[in-house]
This record gives structure tokens, C-alpha cells and sequence, in this order.
């Protein structure tokens, strides 16, 4: 199946390489001139300048041009840009499946980007979402990489899940959309959690603790919305979770290292230069838990650094000051 890739980021790029490998595909990116610019170098010398494009692998900046070169479509954009992309494809789609592999909620509102998508292009249109830990540059370099594919549309799952495969990079299939995105949302949060506690020098046990008891957060908020526990248990959630919490290519783990060690978030986002999902996740991550009325302690602390409610001390004395209680 021939992908129209769009979002010419980090990860969209690394998408279009590994997918070039088995088809021709497009690689399409708002701004005609850093277009221009990767096909004239031929590699994103903005997000990826290390990793040259497959021979299979066109970029493109129009639109339509991009999805009528196409058999189905794969958004990679930040998941604040999810809703206008969707708009914008729309009337260019003709029948056309859509994937996605953007992890995060609508801002503002805490729907799911499945649902964003259900609302915009109607239940009729084929959907998927790729998630799972995956780290762009270990993608790109080849790296052996496991992900889900989660779909309520078997057979669009498998092209998807063909399209990706190679001996670096295998998919395994989902039909737990819910868990699948909420995995892939609420670790970029507790990845924040653990770089804080990592840039505050706290120690080995201190980010085992935040991983699990994260983990136990994880896991009530998706019993409450109707995920299954082991898809949270899986790629999707423990296994994103451990990358992003552990990695340093992580931007969320970055983050969290910057403000554990006294910078602010405009200057830590000037230096990471990229897309840092987790900080608007923590907004509607407490939103969905206020609304279904679930405990994540960590999760609410997070926010409270992130608002400037409390320094990265106090959020760390108020959860180790907690009441005694049973462990689940
Ligand atoms: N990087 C990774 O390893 C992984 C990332 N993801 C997820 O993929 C998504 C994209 O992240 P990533 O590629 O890493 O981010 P990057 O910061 O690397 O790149 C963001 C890309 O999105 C583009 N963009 C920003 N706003 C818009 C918009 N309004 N319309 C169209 N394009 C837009 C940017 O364009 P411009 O350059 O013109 O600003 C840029 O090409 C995120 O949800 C992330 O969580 C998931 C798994 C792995
Ligand atoms: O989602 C990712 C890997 O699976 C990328 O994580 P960051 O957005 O924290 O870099």
C-alpha cells in the first residue's frame, strides 16, 4: 500500500523512510521551502539530518498533490494539529483510509484523536493508529523496533501493518483503540515525572517507583474508559513508558531532566527544539481523571510543576507525604 506520510517531523520522517523500503512513498510537509530544501540534500536535514532518503521516498509540500499520488494516508503531525490536518484532508480524500501515529488528545477537550477522527471523517473511513515505543532516530538507523497497530478495521490494520514490516521492525496487531492511545498519551506525562526526578539527581529507586506507581495510574484510567489491562501491558503502554521514562532521545524525558534541574519550560523548549507532547497531555490526562473521578496523584503533581503551582520540591514532599494505603 503507497502512503502519503504528512507531517515532515522527526517521526513523520522516519514513518516515510521505513515505509519506503517496501513502497513508494510520500513524504509531505508544510513548508514548501524546507521541502524543497530535503529534495534538493535528499534527507530531512531539520529533524533527521543523519539518515539519507531510500530511493523510494518523495517529498512533496501541495496537498492534494501528495494523497491523489497515494492509497491511503498517514498523519504525523503534533496531536494540537490533528483536528485542522483532518479538516484539510478531508475533501482531498476521496476513499482513502487514514492512519495516524501521533500520540496525545485534542487540547481542550480530552476527546481522543480516534475520536477527532470519527467526528471529522465520519465512522465510514478506514482508521488506524501506530503507537508503541520507537524512538525516530533508532527507527531511521534500523534499529530492531517492535509496534501496535490498533484498528477497528482488520483488513486496513494488516495493509498497514505490511506496509511497515521489514526484519528491523515488526507490528503486532490491536483492536483496543482506547488503550492503544492512552498508553501512547499518558507515558509522555510520567516520562515528564521521571526526568524531573532524574534532573533532581533523586536516584535509581525514586524512577522505579515513579515508573510503576505511574504504571498503576495508567492502569486505573483505562479500567475507568473501558481499555484492557493488557494492551496497557503491552508495546503501547509499559513498553512506552519504560523507553521514554529510561531513553534520552525522549523529548518528554528531556523536558522533565531541564525542569528538575531548575530551568524553565520556554528555555528547555528552545533547547529540545521539537515537539514536547506531554506538557499539553498533562492538561487533559487530569481533565479525563477529574471526570471519571480517578486517583493519579502523579499525573496531578506533574501538572502542578508544569503550572508553576509547585516547585519540583514541594510536588516531591507532597507525594512522599501521602497517607499510608494498600499498594492496589
Ligand atoms: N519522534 C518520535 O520518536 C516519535 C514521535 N511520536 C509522535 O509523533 C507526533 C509528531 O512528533 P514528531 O515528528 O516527533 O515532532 P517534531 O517536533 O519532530 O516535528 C513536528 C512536525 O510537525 C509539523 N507541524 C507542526 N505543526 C503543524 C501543523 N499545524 N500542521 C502541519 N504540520 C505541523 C512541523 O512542521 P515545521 O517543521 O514546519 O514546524 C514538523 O514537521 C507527536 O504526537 C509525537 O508524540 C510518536 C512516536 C515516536
Ligand atoms: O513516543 C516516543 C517514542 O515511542 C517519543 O517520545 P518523546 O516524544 O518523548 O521523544
Amino acid at each position: 500500500m503507497r502512503f502519503a506520510v504528512l507531517g515532515a517531523g522527526s517521526w513523520g520522517t522516519a514513518l516515510a523512510i521505513q515505509l519506503a523500503q517496501n513502497n513508494p512513498t510520500i513524504l509531505w510537509g508544510r513548508d514548501p521551502q524546507k521541502m524543497a530544501s530535503m529534495a534538493a540534500v535528499g534527507c530531512n536535514r531539520f529533524y533527521l539530518p543523519q539518515h539519507p532518503f531510500p530511493d523510494y521516498l518523495s517529498v512533496e509540500s501541495d496537498l492534494q498533490r501528495a494523497i491523489d499520488a497515494s492509497e491511503a494516508v498517514l498523519v504525523v503531525c503534533p496531536s494540537h494539529a490533528f483536528g485542522d490536518i483532518l479538516n484539510q484532508i478531508k475533501p482531498l480524500l476521496g476513499n482513502r483510509p487514514v492512519a495516524w501515529a501521533s500520540k496525545g488528545f485534542e487540547p481542550g477537550t480530552g476527546r481522543f484523536l480516534h475520536e477527532v477522527a470519527a467526528d471529522i471523517l465520519g465512522k465510514d473511513v478506514p482508521t488506524a493508529l501506530i503507537t508503541g515505543p520507537s524512538f525516530a532516530k533508532d527507527v531511521a538507523a534500523g534499529k530492531p523496533t517492535l509496534v501496535a497497530v490498533a484498528s477497528e478495521h482488520p483488513e486496513f490494520a494488516q495493509k498497514v501493518a505490511s506496509a511497515l514490516h521489514t526484519d528491523t521492525f515488526r507490528v503486532y496487531l490491536s483492536d483496543d483503540i482506547i488503550g492503544a492511545e492512552l498508553g501512547g498519551a499518558v507515558k509522555n506525562v510520567l516520562a515528564l515525572a521521571t526526568g524531573i526526578a532524574d534532573g533532581m539527581q533523586l536516584g535509581d529507586n525514586t524512577r522505579a517507583a515513579l515508573i510503576t506507581r505511574g504504571m498503576a495510574e495508567m492502569m486505573r484510567l483505562g479500567q475507568a474508559l473501558g481499555s484492557r489491562p493488557e494492551t496497557l501491558m503491552g508495546l503501547s503502554g509499559l513498553g512506552d513508558l519504560v523507553l521514554t521514562s529510561t531513553g534520552d532521545l525522549s523529548r518528554n524525558r528531556r523536558m522533565g531532566l531541564a525542569l528538575g534541574q531548575g530551568k524553565t519550560i520556554e528555555q528547555a523548549k528552545q533547547d529540545i527544539g521539537q515537539v514536547v507532547e506531554g506538557i499539553g497531555t498533562t492538561d487533559e490526562v487530569l481533565r479525563l481523571a477529574r471526570r471519571h473521578a480517578v486517583d493519579m496523584p502523579i499525573t496531578e503533581h506533574v501538572w502542578k510543576v508544569v503550572h508553576g503551582e509547585m516547585t519540583t520540591e514541594q510536588a516531591l514532599s507532597a507525594l512522599m507525604g501521602r497517607d499510608i494505603r494498600p499498594e492496589f
